[in-house]
């Protein structure tokens, strides 16, 4: 489904990602771990087209797409869910969602707001999606709230919604239970867990190694910009590389 082969990213003459390969298999949950300033957003966003690389190829489904823009990734069903993202305050968690369906339609955002007959038509169609991308992720009873009233474990969950709506079939989340309680990051891991049921190929990104311990099939561990380790969350957890940099990263923190 992803195939990223001798990707390199500097920024100011210092490497962020350093020859990077990753192989994600369809169906797969491949977490990307790794230390503060490890690369990982910048992998992320070099597969989700918000960066372009100085070397190397990220293919997708087959096709080259390290210079495609990011909507052209996007309508090629790659959804993305960023670092920090926030939802649109003002509007209800329904009109957030609906969003998410206006870059993959044909007339778009503008198009909707214009209100031409299509227009109309394919309105009817976005609402129907983000209905069923709210259900998907057990939101539907809040749909008529406005987002700002949901606590931020729910409105990780519109983000989710909102990404469900472009119908990906690669599903990219940057750090998506940071800032989360307890009990929020055990909520969202099990809707991650069930999209990956669904047969989503989804790739996470994660400081926090238990987050992903018990979702992904398999990690890639990053560090100063490499992959140091890959394997099962097990086999990563008792590698000595992996150990060092992340024992590494707290006595320099
Ligand atoms: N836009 C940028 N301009 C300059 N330097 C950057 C930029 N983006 C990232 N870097 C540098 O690249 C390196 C990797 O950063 P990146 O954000 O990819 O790491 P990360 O693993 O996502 O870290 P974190 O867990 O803190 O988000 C860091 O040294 C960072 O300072």
């Amino acid at each position: 489904m992803l195939r990223v082969n001798g990707l390199r990213r500097s920024f100011d003459g210092v490497f962020a990602v350093r020859e990077v390969d990753l192989e994600v298999p369809r169906g797969e949950l491949r977490a990307v771990i790794g230390p503060n300033g490890a690369g990982k957003s910048t992998l992320f966003n070099l597969i989700g087209g918000q960066l372009r690389p100085d070397g190397g190829e990220v293919v997708y489904d087959g096709d080259r797409i390290d210079r495609w823009p990011s909507h052209r990734r996007a309508r090629a069903g790659i959804g993305v869910v960023f670092q920090g993202a926030r939802v649109f305050r003002g509007m209800t968690v329904l009109e957030n969602v609906m969003v998410g369906a206006h870059g993959v339609t044909r007339s778009g955002f503008l198009g909707a707001v214009t209100r031409a007959p299509r227009h109309r038509r394919e309105e009817r169609e976005i609402l129907g999606t983000a209905r069923e991308c709210l259900a998907r992720t057990g939101l539907s009873a809040w749909a008529d709230r406005a987002v700002d009233a949901l606590p931020l474990g729910q409105q990780r969950g519109v983000q989710l919604a909102r990404a469900l709506c472009g119908r990906p079939r690669l599903l990219l989340l940057d750090e998506p239970a940071s800032g989360l309680r307890a009990a929020e990051r055990a909520e969202l891991a099990a809707l991650v867990e069930n999209l990956r049921t669904d047969g989503l190929t989804v790739l996470l990104v994660e400081h926090d190694v238990a987050f992903v311990s018990r979702l992904a099939d398999r990690v890639t561990v990053l560090d100063l910009g490499q992959v140091i380790a890959e394997g099962t969350p097990t086999q990563v957890r008792a590698d000595e590389r992996v150990i060092a940099a992340y024992l590494g990263a707290e006595v320099s923190a």
